[in-house]
């Protein structure tokens, strides 16, 4: 596995994300990379990211899903292109669908291995299903369907609150 983290290379503006960004000290902060074809993260649940006793809540597991299905298409559109992820223009993506299918509980206590696998690229979209795994079984699926952030939404970025940082 590389440990050149996708988010790494988001610019400073879009590193305030909730699930990946470096700067958002409350959030998960999920670091994402290339494994060959695939992406894999690892995510470590607090004791507080408690669903019932022993087992990891299902928003956190969407949000895993959600920001490393967007951080591998990110990577993708920029491979596809032959460019490093820090070239211009940039090629940043959000969330256009999420689709989460809980497939068994997902116990609580070690590391999260959450892989993704790029099912299409076609314009400004990509398709990624991604799992999470936990001690080497599946326990969730989902497929992220990603677009290139459009203009007005980049037009914000200068409107970030401290209250955000
Ligand atoms: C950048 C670092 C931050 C990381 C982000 C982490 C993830 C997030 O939380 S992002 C926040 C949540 N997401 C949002 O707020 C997005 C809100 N939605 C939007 O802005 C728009 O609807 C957006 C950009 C998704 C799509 O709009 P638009 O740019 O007009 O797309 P459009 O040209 O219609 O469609 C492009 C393609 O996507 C497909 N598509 C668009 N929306 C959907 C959808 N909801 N479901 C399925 N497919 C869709 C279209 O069918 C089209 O596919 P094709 O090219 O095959 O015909």
């Amino acid at each position: 596995m590389q440990n050149d983290n996708f988010q790494d290379h988001y610019p400073d503006e879009l590193s305030y994300c909730y699930g990946c960004g470096r700067h958002n000290e409350h959030g998960l902060q999920l670091k994402s990379s290339w494994d060959g074809d695939e992406t894999v993260a690892l995510f470590q649940p607090k004791p507080y990211h408690i669903a019932v006793p022993g087992y990891v809540y299902g928003g956190l597991l969407a949000s895993l899903i959600d920001c490393h299905g967007t951080g591998t298409a990110s990577a993708a559109a920029y491979r596809n292109e032959g460019r490093a992820m820090d070239t211009a223009p940039p090629l940043r993506f959000v969330t256009a669908s999420l689709q989460v299918d809980y497939l068994r509980p997902t116990p609580l206590g070690g590391p999260l291995e959450i892989r993704g696998k790029i099912s299409e690229l076609k314009g400004r979209k990509v398709v990624v299903n991604v799992t999470v795994s936990a001690d080497g079984e599946v326990c969730v699926q989902g497929k992220v369907i990603a677009v290139q952030m459009p203009e007005h939404m980049a037009a914000k970025m200068d409107a970030i609150e401290p209250e955000s940082k």
